[in-house]
């Protein structure tokens, strides 16, 4: 089951905010399945890719709209030549392997995934495959992990009670500022003085008042404004097309974030 088994300096660069790797890894030995719930940008696929490659798990990932049905996660019946062939789906192919499937913005996806979620999810551990008349039992190295976006959420697209408490949870948040200046460094070795800045217009832009934006600057933005500003765009060029632009449309909401990056980057 552990073949792949990585080093950690091939691993998917993640930089923990506390004890979620060693609870990922019990629960994966548990056989327990893990919801992961944060704001955008925040590391959530990150670390699900660091810890697949960590475990030495093939990984599956699924980005759920409100079209995705249960057949998509399953498989279907396709024509070719002539014939008509079983395909699985991504969920199948991870619980064949014994991999991880992800379901990013779960709560996206259409109410009747959950009849193939649920067996799957709690201590039965199978996948019906109603069409092929299958009954697929998981093996232990198989892990179902959803995430979703509680900030996004509206009451008619939350998680039944019924699915949430099969998952073992995970809180991600904004990182605090000095590990934020660790992402930076460690993701695009940046100079530290210049992640620090950076960090530091996060931390006012997330705490601005009387200001509505729909969700806080992430660290995936600061991450594109690092990268921009290492290959010799100008700070505020930079700040404005990568943060300030992706946060807003209102002109004046924008030119009030822009007056926080010009305070910083002292211009
Ligand atoms: N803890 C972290 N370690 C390393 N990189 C990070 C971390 N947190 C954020 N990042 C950086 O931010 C980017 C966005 O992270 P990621 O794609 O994991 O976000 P997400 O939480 O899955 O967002 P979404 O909900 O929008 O899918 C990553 O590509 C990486 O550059």
């Amino acid at each position: 089951m552990n073949a792949r088994i990585e080093t950690e300096a091939t691993l998917p660069y993640y930089a923990p905010s506390g004890d979620e790797v060693a609870l990922f890894e019990q629960a994966w030995r548990n056989r327990l399945p893990v919801l992961i719930k944060g704001p955008t940008g925040c590391g959530k696929t990150r670390f699900v890719a660091h810890m697949a490659a960590k475990l030495g798990l093939p990984l599956y990932t699924v980005a759920c709209h409100d079209d995705l049905s249960a057949a998509d996660l399953v498989g279907r019946h396709l024509i070719g030549d002539g014939k008509t062939v079983w395909c699985d789906g991504p969920l199948t192919r991870a619980v064949r392997e014994g991999g991880i499937c992800y379901l990013d913005e779960v709560v996206e996806a259409r109410k009747d995934t959950t009849v193939v979620l649920h067996p799957l999810a709690d201590d039965r551990r199978v996948l019906p495959i109603e069409r092929t008349g299958e009954q697929l039992e998981a093996p232990p190295g198989f892990m179902l992990v959803v995430s979703y976006n509680p900030g996004y959420q509206n009451f008619l697209k939350s998680l039944k009670p019924s699915t949430r408490q099969r998952f073992v949870s995970l809180a991600f948040d904004f990182p605090t500022a000095e590990r934020e200046i660790g992402i930076l460094t460690g993701e695009t070795a940046c100079d530290p003085m210049l992640a620090r800045r950076l960090v530091s217009i996060a931390g006012s832009l997330r705490t601005l008042k009387d200001v509505d934006l729909e969700e806080a600057v992430s660290t995936r933005l600061l991450v594109y404004a690092a990268r921009l500003i290492g290959s010799g765009v100008a700070p505020l060029v930079a700040c404005r097309a990568a943060i300030v632009e992706s946060l807003t449309d209102d002109r004046e909401i924008a030119e009030a974030l822009m007056e926080v990056v010009a305070a910083t980057f002292g211009a």
